[in-house]
């Protein structure tokens, strides 16, 4: 490092002294904290993402949101070149960089990992890292710290893209790499132009087939109310009401948002009586989960909740519909056959008539931990890939292989049986990886991938929701003293320590009938996680308070 940019970093950094007393982690999201005290985070995570701009010699994104958090929190994480989450093996540094206490500290930091990564840091290429933010009010001065922090390395020049949703900067930031159009509106036109492409290649019949057009989205009074306000504006035949869309006064993600609906299974604010049985959705604070729901009736306010889990599952069933046809009569060992590998990924918190379901369909599913990074992963290994948490952040990921055979089949198809079902299956499958954003999940993309399979299906909101019917099941948490005691295997289904407490589990699951039960320390908030599930929501209920007892006999206050 030269004296330059040596002078440079101590200069700068003294700006941004870090909080006391508090340790930070990168953890399964980003950092994310009070935004009073994340200056500091925001301006190193800031100097991160320029270094991992400089070592990968592409396009890098920052992103400013803390996504289903309360509006006084904020947080920042990094979207890496292929539009995917930052490498999980740089969390490390950006945990001992978000954490250095003084500015000569941070300094010595940067210079043993520039040499360590052979990074050099003599500005002779630039490098560009395009910055978003959510609506949060603290994004403002946020953002201003992580253009002190790009600045502070010679080379490196911020884009600041103003406010989008996380899945739109990711989205950007591949594009960007890919060498294609990258702009919010060349977005937009994507997403309108290959919904249109699915829409128009329905089979004739079920366009307004039993399928009420209007779609009702709660907005979580956040960033994805607004885009989906300019995006509706491009689509034909698709009519979507946008309440909690920011500007109406409501609090960001309060009484609203997928998060909540998922959770409370209650209706968000500004819903009701009016809704009854209506097609209805919720984006999350930042736009990257989508959860529908219908409003039963008027005598509660509990919701028919359709999660992520049937999301995925209404891909499934359409993607593999489509493969079928187009492997109709094609001989795969042939040359223009292809043997498509599809693979299903979720975690252990899917719940479990889902997993039964997707398998009696002769998916091939898997599990890994929680956390989009681990799914995301996985599901790249296949030739299509779909992946979904239960709270509704998902995609679906096409390998370059299969694109590339789907791409020549298609020319192929269109000379030789031109409108045939088989060239319609073929282009459905190529506006599918148009829309879906391969990049990240995308409650924008996810919506409207949704609108299409179901107009496609001339299937209603219940109808889907029938597809099988959810266990009853039950989430608690637990305080307590240190949650790095409790490790997992098998995708988080087992508890290895603290010995003896996954006996104890077994014991009380095989008490209740298809109980099902696990612990797991959660990787966003100082808790363990117990979730349960049976055949009655009595049983899981009882299921799960009776482990959180036990969570609490080992792990407690009063264990020790
Ligand atoms: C049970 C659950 O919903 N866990 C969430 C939550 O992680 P925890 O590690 O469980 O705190 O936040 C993650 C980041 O948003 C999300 O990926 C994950 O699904
Ligand atoms: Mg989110």
């Amino acid at each position: 490092m030269n004296e330059d940019q040596r002078l440079l970093f101590l200069s700068s950094s003294s700006h941004f002294p870090p909080p006391q007393g508090v340790k930070l982690s990168y953890g399964t999201s980003g950092f994310r904290a009070d935004a009073s005290i994340l200056q500091s985070t925001v301006y190193r995570v800031g100097i991160l993402a320029a270094l991992r701009a400089l070592k990968t010699q592409s396009v890098i994104g920052l992103m400013i949101t803390a996504s289903h958090n309360e509006v006084s929190d904020n947080g920042v994480k990094v979207a890496d070149p292929s539009g995917g989450m930052l490498s999980q093996d740089w969390e490390p540094f950006a945990d001992t960089l978000a954490n250095a206490r003084h500015p000569q500290h941070l300094v010595e930091l940067i210079a043993e990992f520039v040499q360590k990564e052979n990074i050099t840091l003599d500005g002779a290429k630039s490098v560009e890292i395009l910055l978003a933010r959510d609506t949060r009010p603290s994004g403002e001065f946020l953002l201003e710290a992580a253009k002190q922090g790009i600045g502070s390395i010679i080379g490196a020049v911020a884009l600041d893209m103003g406010i989008l949703t996380t899945p739109q900067l990711h989205w950007m930031v591949r594009a960007r790499n890919g060498g294609v159009k990258a702009s919010e509106t060349d977005y937009f036109k994507q997403l309108s132009s290959s919904f249109r492409c699915l829409v128009d290649l329905s089979p004739s019949g079920t366009h307004a087939n039993n399928v009420d057009d209007k779609l009702v989205v709660d907005g979580a009074n956040g960033v994805g109310g607004e885009k989906l306000e300019i995006l509706k504006t491009m689509l034909n035949g698709l009519a979507i009401e946008v309440r909690n869309s920011g500007k109406e006064g409501g609090v960001l993600n309060e009484g609203v948002g997928a998060d909540y609906v998922q959770k409370e299974k209650v209706v968000p604010f500004s819903f009701g009586s009016q809704d009854i049985g209506l097609r209805c959705a919720s984006l999350d604070g930042d736009a990257d989960r989508l959860v529908y729901f219908v409003v039963p009736s008027t005598s509660s306010n509990k919701i028919e909740l359709v999660d992520g889990d049937k999301i995925l599952s209404l891909f499934a069933i359409f993607i593999k519909e489509q493969l079928s046809i187009l492997n109709k009569e094609i001989d795969v060992k042939a040359k223009n056959g292809y043997q498509c590998h599809l693979g299903i990924v979720q975690t252990a918190y899917a719940n479990g008539a889902s997993t039964d379901y997707l398998k009696q369909l002769g998916l091939e599913v898997t599990f890994t931990p929680t956390g989009v990074k681990y799914l995301h992963e996985k599901a790249a290994g296949y030739d299509i890939g779909i992946y979904f948490e239960a709270n509704g952040h998902g995609t679906i990921l096409f390998s370059e292989q299969f694109l590339c055979w789907l791409k020549a089949r298609t020319t192929e198809l269109s000379a030789i049986a031109k409108g045939s079902e088989q060239h319609k299956a073929a282009l459905r499958l190529l506006a599918v990886s148009e829309l879906i954003n391969q990049a990240v999940g995308d409650a924008l993309s996810g919506v409207l991938l949704v609108e299409a399979i179901l107009k496609h299906m001339g299937w209603s909101i219940q109808r889907w929701n029938e597809l099988y019917q959810d266990l009853p099941s039950r989430q608690l948490k637990v305080k307590v003293v240190d949650r790095s005691a409790v490790v997992t295997a098998n995708a988080e289904t087992v508890a290895v320590t603290p010995p003896g407490i996954q006996e104890a589990i077994n014991a009380e699951t095989a008490k209740h009938l298809r109980g099902r039960c696990f612990i797991r320390p959660s990787g966003t908030e100082d808790v363990i996680r117990v979730y349960a599930e049976a055949s009655s929501q009595d049983a899981a209920d009882n299921l799960a308070h009776s482990v959180a007892k036990l969570v609490d006999q080992f792990l407690g206050f009063g264990s020790s």
